[in-house]
């Protein structure tokens, strides 16, 4: 990869690549775009095959996070942290630590919090280092694990897009399929089942659908037969990219929605899923229930202020399809195009110069 081609092309401002030997620690940081505010994204732990698949990931995740968070009405940037290890073994405290120290080196530029192979526990050794990372545990003031936060904003966008489908938000009696059912689906397959959804699960890990099943009453799927079943809805809740040729034409359902982020593997796959009248929730607009919690601690955590917020997710999806059927688009482009139109009117409207500026970590500075 030209890595300063591939930066231009999507416009990055920064990429770092921090190293510890003494703790194993070999993490990158991305940041993509800070128009809106200091780029906040969480740290994902991974096996990559190669280092340049690592830096990949961090890349498509931090312009991904600029776009989450402009949708969503933040005032934050894009960033996101690769650390390349098995989340199972590799991990250890002083890597966090070390990890910690190399964020504060960037003095506010970057905020952390959890991702896929990361969690509260890590965050709180981060914590020991900096105060630029969110997400740390409660007993801090803080809003701890970010998923059942996310399954609520998911669920919320789910019943505006069964909205757009059926012409009625509820959910109640709509069959609806969940690909994965770990920390984000299981607190969402929760929230329909009690709003009386019929559950369709598939997870890799058979205990993750066991609880499912015996919990909310889901009906079990091999993994690679959660596509083609009969439902209303199918929410991908695992992995990117699941949205492709050789699942598209299994889909029976009228609705996308889910938590995964980068759902679709190509673009073309956002057309084509339109062109089928399928009503897609783009990933970013969707799950942003995460980010919009952990980013409340920047002014002090309050779980009700956040909520709130998140709730507003319905309302969200329903400008993206009304930025759709103004434009005679597809709903991710829809999507892009509210998080770009946000970007580009602060970028022109910050001329002005103001010393000692309010901004979002102001508050933060005196902790
Ligand atoms: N946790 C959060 O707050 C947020 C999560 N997301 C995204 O939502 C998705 C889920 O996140 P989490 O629930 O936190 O992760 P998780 O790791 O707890 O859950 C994912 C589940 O998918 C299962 N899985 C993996 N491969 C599979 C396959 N081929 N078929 C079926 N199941 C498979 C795993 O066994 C696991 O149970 C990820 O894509 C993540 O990036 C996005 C925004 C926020
Ligand atoms: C708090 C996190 C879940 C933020 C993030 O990295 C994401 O939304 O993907």
């Amino acid at each position: 990869m030209e890595l300063f081609k591939y930066m231009e092309k999507y416009d990055y401002e920064q990429l770092l690549f921090c190293q510890d030997k003494e703790s194993g620690l070999k993490a990158i940081i991305a940041i993509h775009d800070t128009t809106l505010g200091p780029a906040l994204g969480g740290t994902r732990m991974w096996m990559y095959n190669s280092e340049e698949e690592a830096i990949e990931d961090a890349l498509r995740l931090a312009r991904g996070m600029t776009y989450k968070n402009a949708a969503a009405g933040l005032n934050l940037g894009g960033g996101k942290t690769v650390i390349i290890g098995d989340p199972r073994k590799d991990k250890n405290e002083a890597m966090f630590r070390a990890f910690g120290r190399f964020i504060q080196g960037l003095n506010g530029r970057y905020i952390t919090a959890e991702d896929v192979g990361t969690t509260v526990e890590d965050m709180d050794i981060i914590y020991q280092e900096t105060d630029y990372v969110t997400g740390i545990s409660p007993e801090f003031g803080s809003s701890g694990n970010p998923s059942p936060a996310t399954a609520y904003g998911v669920y919320r966008g789910m019943k505006a897009a069964a909205k757009e489908a059926f012409g009625s938000d509820s959910l109640e009696g709509k069959v609806v399929a969940v690909q994965g059912v770990g920390n984000v689906a299981y607190h969402l397959c929760r929230h329909l089942h009690e709003e009386g959804a019929q559950l369709i699960v598939t997870d890799i890990n058979k205990e993750a659908v066991q609880r499912a099943v015996e919990e909310f009453g889901a009906k079990a799927v091999d993994p690679n037969d959660i596509y083609g079943v009969d439902c209303d809805i199918f929410a991908p809740c695992a992995l990117g990219g699941i949205i492709n040729d050789q699942t598209i034409p299994q889909l029976k359902a009228k609705v996308i929605a889910g938590s995964a982020n980068n759902q679709l593997k190509e673009a073309r796959h956002g057309d084509i899923i339109h062109e089928m009248g399928i009503v897609y929730a783009p990933d970013y607009v969707i799950n942003a229930g995460g980010v919009i919690n952990v980013a409340d601690e920047l002014y002090g955590y309050n779980r009700e202020r956040a909520m709130k917020k998140i709730e507003q997710i319905y309302d969200n999806i329903e400008k993206v399809f009304a930025i759709a059927k103004r434009d005679g688009i597809p709903t991710y482009k829809a999507a892009d195009r509210l998080a770009e139109e946000r970007i580009e009117t602060m970028r022109k409207s910050r001329s002005q110069f103001l010393q000692n500026g309010h901004h979002i970590l102001s508050r933060r500075r005196g902790r």
